[in-house]
């Protein structure tokens, strides 16, 4: 394999030149060398690149090397505009298809498809042109016996798979194009996907026994961190620090409202930030993210929407407002900061009741809940260092070397202590059958509630209300969830979808005498890296539950508190 990383192939030198001339970069990323001498030597390949490494370079500089042209397959017409954009920008030519291009444009591309001349080293497609349009394959199917279609490249790889965290239909079609070039080598691109989803995409996209490249998934220069979403005060407080303390990042949110209202009080306190999310015109979407790139807008706060093809390299914060629907949108999200290769910070904000707005969204998607609680697990799990919990999920071998102190966890060891959670699980459980017995089902937050004593008394007749914090009965809660003592339960009403606890396989258990259950909490109040660095600046206080210098003049002077938050 390490043969494909030297630089005496027949198209060495080619490659060298058009990297230095053309795409005016010094030198190659990890894997990026690799790749490219193994799809000019005719395999077919998956590469698997964390995001912002430098992927589309490994279809691009090939393309430039061989005869004819190459076809790349791209799920989003705003990815394409980008590259293309940035290819005329170097005097590469390129074109596209896509519904959004005019009939006369279409023509003239088709055209080119099957030109000797090839008017254009890089052609983008959508998969739905790909599964729809009769006229493309066969303009295709004749660039193929002419040989000039010299490579496939397949964008965003793992949206071929239902097991990964973005299927989409259109992909699933895009077989058709091993079986009818079959010689054409094919480069599969991803940021994220586990084994098992690349074992889908090889089937379906009918490669046999493709190579993988993985580079690791470790984006070093990234600082992880897991904040309780203990109340919106303490949130906001923290949104605005990091704000200050930066020049320029994104803050992800649930919904549009979400978007909207956090923008709103961000910009009250006279931070230039702006949301961004699909309910908006595209011309409003795009002048937001044309400012922001060019650092006239400081923050966007947006929801998924705000997704693909954000190539801005110096983005120094991503903060999650709620967690992520899974640790591969996590990941993907999250690695929009830092991709100059200087360090960022990634914040993801954890609250209990997310995690059942979120269940409710996912329930129809195959593995989505099985997904969100890989996600819950990376945010509570204090066992392990983020990164560790990141590479078991991605298959990748962790050293534990590899964080070096760039995690929460890895920082605050000494706050956490192992505590022994059976005789509180025992209670949840009690309180669980008792619900059973009457016939009712009990949100989590009713299960909360009777818990610590409160809501209606039939709900905690037999047992004395829990000495734990709110904090941590939640915590606990989420724990059995996690480790199926609990489950959850839906119904569907035509409006809405409710989400109840139910005792899972594992709750008879606790029944065993000798059976425990314990889990790592927080025993103090250590402060994170990135609240310590707001604290030292002056930002903070006192504790972040309460109102800050950057909150007080939205203090109501009467009642003492904070008019949009506490
Ligand atoms: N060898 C290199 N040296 C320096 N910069 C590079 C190199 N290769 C690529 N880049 C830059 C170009 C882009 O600005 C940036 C990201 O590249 P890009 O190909 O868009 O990433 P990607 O495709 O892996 O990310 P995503 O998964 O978000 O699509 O890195």
């Amino acid at each position: 394999m390490q043969h494909y990383d030297g630089t005496d192939f027949p198209w060495s030198k080619e490659v060298v030149w058009n990297l230095k001339e053309l795409f005016k970069l010094s030198k190659f990323r990890p894997l990026q060398l690799r790749a490219i001498n193994m799809t000019l030597s005719g395999k077919d390949l998956f590469l698997v690149m964390p995001t912002g490494r430098g992927k589309s370079l490994c279809y691009q500089l090939p393309a430039v090397c061989s005869k004819g042209f190459t076809l790349v397959i791209t799920p989003l017409v705003s990815l394409m505009e980008d590259q293309i954009m940035y290819l005329q920008l170097i005097n590469v030519p390129a074109a596209m298809l896509n519904a959004s291009i005019s009939k006369n444009n279409a023509k003239a591309v088709m055209a080119g498809i099957t030109d000797p001349k090839s008017p254009f080293k890089l052609l983008y497609v959508t998969p739905e042109k790909i599964a729809k349009s009769k006229l493309l394959m066969s303009c295709l199917e004749k660039a193929y016996k002419a040989k000039l279609l010299s490579r496939i490249a397949v964008d965003e790889v793992h949206c071929c798979s239902q097991w990964g965290h973005d299927f989409r239909p259109d992909y699933k079609l895009l077989g058709i194009l091993k079986r009818q070039f079959p010689k054409v080598p094919l480069l599969g691109l991803t940021a994220t996907a586990t084994s098992s989803v690349l074992k889908d995409c090889e089937k379906i996209l009918c490669v046999q026994q493709p190579i993988t490249l993985s580079a690791s998934f470790n984006r070093t220069n990234l600082y992880y961190e897991v904040q309780q979403n203990s109340n919106k005060c303490g949130v906001l407080t923290i949104i605005v620090c990091v704000c200050g303390l930066y020049t320029t990042g994104i803050v992800y949110v649930f919904s549009q409202k979400d978007a909207e209202l956090v923008s709103s009080e961000l910009q009250k306190r006279d931070i230039l930030a702006y949301p961004y999310h699909a309910n908006m015109d595209p011309d409003s979407k795009s002048r937001v993210h044309r400012e922001w790139t060019a650092n006239k807008i400081k923050v966007v706060v947006a929801t998924v929407a705000f997704g693909m093809g954000i190539d801005k390299p110096d983005v120094r914060f991503v903060i999650h407002h709620t967690i992520s629907k899974s640790i591969e949108n996590y990941y993907q999200e999250s690695g929009r900061a830092g991709r100059d290769d200087a360090s960022a910070d990634c914040i993801v904000f954890f609250g209990f009741s997310d995690i059942f707005r979120i269940s409710t969204m996912v329930v129809m998607e195959n593995v989505g809940q099985q997904k969100l609680l890989q996600m819950v697990d990376y945010c509570q799990n204090l066992d392990r260092c983020r990164r560790s919990l990141m590479a078991v999920h991605f298959d990748e071998v962790w050293d534990d070397e590899g964080c070096n102190q760039m995690c929460d966890t890895c920082c605050r060891v000494k706050d956490y202590s192992t505590v022994d959670i059976t005789e509180h699980a025992k209670q949840v459980v009690q309180i669980m059958e008792l619900a059973a017995s009457m016939d009712e089902k009990l949100t989590p937050l009713k299960l909360v509630e009777a818990w610590m004593g409160k809501g209606p008394a039939k709900h905690r007749k037999t047992i004395k209300p829990t000495t734990l914090s709110r904090q941590q009965v939640e915590a606990v809660i989420v724990r059995m969830l996690l480790q199926g003592y609990l489950r959850e339960d839906f119904s569907f009403t035509p409006y809405t979808t409710y989400f109840y606890m139910k005792l899972g396989r594992k709750a008879p258990l606790l029944k065993i005498q000798s059976h425990t259950l314990s889990m790592k909490m927080r025993i103090t109040d250590g402060r994170s890296a990135v609240v310590s660095t707001c604290w030292s600046q002056g930002y903070i206080t006192k504790s972040l539950n309460r109102c800050s210098p950057v909150c007080t003049p939205h203090l109501d002077r009467k009642k003492q508190k904070c008019r949009n938050f506490c």
